[in-house]
C-alpha cells in the first residue's frame, strides 16, 4: 500500500492555499467539495502523494469538530489500495473497525472508506480506490 494522500484540517482554505502554495513552490491542482463529507478539498502533488487540505464546508463537519478539539493539524492518512472491498474484508477479519463499510465517493475521484482511530493508534486512515 502507497501513502495516496494526508489530509490537513484547516480553517480557512484561502489562507491555507497561499502558505502550501509557498511551501510546495506548487499551485494546488484542484479544488473539490464533498458536500457528503462535509469538506471543500485542495489537492497538492508531493511526488508520488498528494496532501489533502480540507475545510469544513457545512457546521457538522468532521472537520469543524477536529479543529474545535484539537485544531488545525493532520487530519488523516489516506492509502490507496487497488481493491477496497477486498481490503475491507481482509482487515475486519484482523479486527479493525470501520466508520462505514460501504465505499463512498470522495474526492479527486476516488471511492472511499474510514476506520476508526480507536482502532489504528489514535490515527484517522482512510483507504481509497481509484473509481472504476
Ligand atoms: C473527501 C475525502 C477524500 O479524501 O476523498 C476525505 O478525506 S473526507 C475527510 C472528512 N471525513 C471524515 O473524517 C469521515 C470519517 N470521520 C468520522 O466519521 C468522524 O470524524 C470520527 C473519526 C468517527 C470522529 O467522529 P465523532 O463524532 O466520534 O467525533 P468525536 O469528536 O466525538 O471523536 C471521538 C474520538 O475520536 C477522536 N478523533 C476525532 N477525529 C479524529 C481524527 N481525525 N484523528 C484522530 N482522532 C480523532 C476524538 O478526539 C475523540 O477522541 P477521545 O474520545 O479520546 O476524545
Ligand atoms: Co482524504
Amino acid at each position: 500500500m502507497k501513502i495516496e494522500h494526508l489530509g490537513i484540517a484547516v480553517k480557512s482554505l484561502e489562507n491555507a492555499d497561499l502558505l502550501f502554495s509557498k511551501l510546495l513552490g506548487a499551485e494546488p491542482y484542484k479544488h473539490e467539495t464533498v458536500e457528503r463529507e462535509g469538506v471543500t478539498t485542495s489537492f497538492y502533488k508531493t511526488g508520488e502523494s498528494k496532501i489533502e487540505l480540507l475545510e469544513a464546508s457545512n457546521a457538522e463537519s468532521p472537520i469543524a469538530k477536529f479543529i474545535e478539539k484539537r485544531g488545525e493539524g493532520i487530519h488523516h492518512i489516506a492509502l490507496g489500495v487497488e481493491n477496497i472491498a477486498k481490503e475491507v474484508e481482509r482487515l475486519k477479519k484482523e479486527g479493525f473497525i470501520f466508520i462505514s463499510e460501504e465505499p463512498k465517493e470522495g474526492a479527486d475521484n476516488k471511492l472511499v472508506v474510514f476506520l476508526h482511530p480507536k482502532s489504528t493508534n489514535g490515527v484517522l486512515v482512510e483507504l481509497c480506490q481509484e473509481k472504476p
